[in-house]
């Protein structure tokens, strides 16, 4: 009856738009996510709330929904008991290996500057505020400081002084996902530009979108473009590094593949083995989109030709405060600009949490971008009761 069952780890917009892919090639879909109504459950076949790290209730859902491949979404995840449900016969995507080794920033990173040699911003690991003094006066200042387990830019800092590494400390303790106190410590790269590239795993072999510029605020994604501009030496560098660390990763799936870019040099900073969120673009500026092109590959369906529809944007909607009781106003003179929306159906609303998404195509990249942001802007929060 279906093609695949997909169990989907975490359900956020990601995964909401993965599902929506999935749905229309015939899968069924089963969401997990820790909290109900989450995006992606509103599309789905059947939902389950659990913790992704609660190793007993993720083993349980996976034994009920008898999934033909489990489809990490998040980075939080008991990966423990994941590598095991592999080694049991149980299908991850793209493999318990990239989930392990990229929940954690250590894994990735010291798999990939010490095992590839790829070229990566100097870095050390510290577990206490004067392991952290130490690895800032290794990398030099100013430093990046982040909890190993976390994503958004969840407490990351610059540290400009060795004074501001302790708040830094402060900062990723108070904000990291897990129970593990540890951070890593980063040279601060001045970068002219960063970029995603997509980067595919398929049964045909690697393929490579068109690169994805991005800007960051707090650690998190404003804005996203494509094409990004990247010299031609500088891209084949960037790609040369994707496809090292993709297939020493393993599996099939699309990868979010991250680097700066500092004159003709591509640094590589982390990646996702799954959607990337700055990839969201993708969902007006090529096809397939980076969802169907991991559900592609996953399932073992052609991927290629990627064909890029013309220079697009996205540019995000947060919310600034916490609340359950909201509703969106100036949708309609936010599409009266000819951009798309994407508004994610989260039941809450926090401080910066992303809600959704503007998404624009122009002549130029820079015309996609001004109408991109010019349609999120038009789209206001309304907070009832405050
Ligand atoms: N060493 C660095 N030097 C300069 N800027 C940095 C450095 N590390 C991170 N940043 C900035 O912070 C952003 C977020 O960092 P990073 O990708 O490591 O965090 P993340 O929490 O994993 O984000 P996401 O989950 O959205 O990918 C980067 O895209 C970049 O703009
Ligand atoms: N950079 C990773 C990323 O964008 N992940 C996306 O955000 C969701 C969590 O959002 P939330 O924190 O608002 O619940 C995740 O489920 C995923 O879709
Ligand atoms: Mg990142």
């Amino acid at each position: 009856m279906w093609v695949a069952r997909l169990m989907l780890l975490g359900s956020g917009e990601l995964g909401r738009e993965f599902a929506i892919a999935a749905k229309r090639l015939g899968c069924a879909v089963i969401a997990c996510d820790r909290y109900a109504g989450a995006p992606a459950m509103q599309v789905a076949d059947a939902s389950e709330v659990f913790s992704m790290l609660d190793g007993a209730a993720l083993r349980a859902a996976v034994e009920k929904h008898q999934p033909d491949v489990i489809v990490p979404e998040i980075e939080a995840i008991d990966t423990v008991t994941l590598a095991r449900l592999e080694a049991e016969g149980w299908r991850v995507a793209p493999s318990a290996n990239a989930a392990q080794l990229t929940m954690n920033r250590d894994g990735i990173r010291d798999f990939a500057a010490q095992e590839l040699g790829l070229e990566t911003s100097r870095y050390r690991f510290a577990e206490s505020r004067e392991e952290a003094l130490a690895a800032a006066e290794a990398v030099g200042l100013p430093c990046v400081v982040k909890p190993v387990m976390s994503s958004s830019g969840k407490g990351q800092s610059v540290a400009r002084t060795a004074a501001e590494v302790g708040s830094a400390w402060d900062h990723a303790v108070a904000n990291m996902r897990g129970d593990r106190p540890r951070v890593i410590v980063e040279e601060f790269i001045s970068f002219d530009t960063e970029i995603t590239l997509l980067t595919v795993a398929a049964a045909d072999g690697i393929h490579f979108c068109a690169p994805i510029g991005h800007v960051q605020e707090a650690g998190d994604y404003r804005e996203s473009w494509q094409p990004a501009a990247v010299a031609p030496v500088t891209l084949r560098s960037a790609q040369e590094q994707a496809a090292k660390v993709v297939e020493a990763l393993g599996g099939r799936g699309l990868f979010g593949v991250e680097f700066f870019i500092a004159g003709d040099r591509a640094i590589f900073s982390e990646l996702s083995p799954r959607p990337h969120d700055t990839g969201m673009v993708t969902l007006v500026s090529q096809q397939p989109n980076e969802f169907e092109l991991h559900l592609r590959a996953i399932l073992g369906l052609p991927v290629a030709p990627i064909t890029l529809a013309g220079p697009s944007a996205s540019a995000v909607i947060l919310a600034d405060r916490d609340s359950e009781r909201f509703a969106f106003e100036g949708v309609g003179e936010a599409l009266a600009t000819g951009a798309e929306l994407r508004l994610f159906g989260k039941p809450r609303a926090l401080p910066g949490r992303r809600m959704g998404v503007a998404l624009a195509r122009g002549a130029m990249v820079e015309e996609a971008r001004t109408l991109a942001l010019e349609a999120a802007g038009r789209v206001r929060i309304r907070y009832e009761g405050n």
